[in-house]
């Protein structure tokens, strides 16, 4: 199991702070959404030439124009990139050829989808590396986490390696990891804590001791 901290609420300087602080105990580390809004990949390249040989995931949430998405998130540096399930079933196809091409990997966000155990099936034939388990901020907010979802997801995919995201901290950590995930997303509950490397370093002993 791998750790990944979403780095979503910092400006590029401030993520690549939040990367030295955390860099012995995470394993990949995600350009958030909110970065990718506001710096696009012109602010992931500066981290990617800060830490050339980290692994970096952009999180750019495609919805159509897959190839083209991924190619350019590959040109840039990144390791892993992100696809959302309600895409049609061609764009995630393609946007797996594309990944794949470049010896990179595609993740599947399932954020949205109503039906997760017939998309997850649908999905895990599509050859994509992670399909991820994803309670958004705007239902976190409404108190939903991604437990229950997750689990019906794990019980759904054969070949596709699983993920899950939405408001994991170090007091739920455990439960989650107790579910065997192969990546366990961890944004706010690292990156917004008063120490992010005592939040990682407690989180990945975590994960070696459940693995
Ligand atoms: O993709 C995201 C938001 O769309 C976040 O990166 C993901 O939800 C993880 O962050 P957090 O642990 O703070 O919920």
């Amino acid at each position: 199991m791998k750790l990944q901290l979403a780095i979503d609420l910092e400006d590029v300087d401030g993520a690549i702070e939040l990367i030295k602080k955390t860099k012995d105990s995470v394993d990949v580390f995600e350009y958030g959404t909110p970065l990718v809004i506001n710096f696009g990949l012109e602010g992931f390249k500066k981290i990617r030439e800060a830490f050339p040989d980290i692994t970096l995931l952009a999180d750019i949430k495609i919805m159509d124009v897959a190839s083209y998405e991924v190619g350019q998130a590959s040109k840039y540096g990144a390791d892993i990139t992100t696809i959302l399930a309600a895409a049609e079933d061609q764009s995630i196809k393609d946007a797996v050829e594309e990944a794949h091409k470049d010896g990179k990997e595609l993740l599947v966000d399932m954020i949205g989808i109503e039906d997760v155990a017939t998309r997850a099936r649908e999905i895990d034939a599509m050859g994509a590396d992670y399909i991820a388990t994803h309670t958004g901020y705007d239902l976190q907010a409404l108190g939903q986490t991604p437990f229950e979802t997750f689990r019906t997801i794990k019980a759904n995919v054969k070949n596709t390696k699983t993920a899950v995201a939405g408001g994991i901290k170090i007091d739920t950590a455990e439960q989650i990891i107790a579910e065997k995930p192969d990546l366990l997303i961890v944004g706010g509950g690292i990156a917004t804590v008063d120490d992010p490397a005592k939040a990682a370093s407690e989180i990945k002993a975590m994960i070696e001791k459940g693995a």
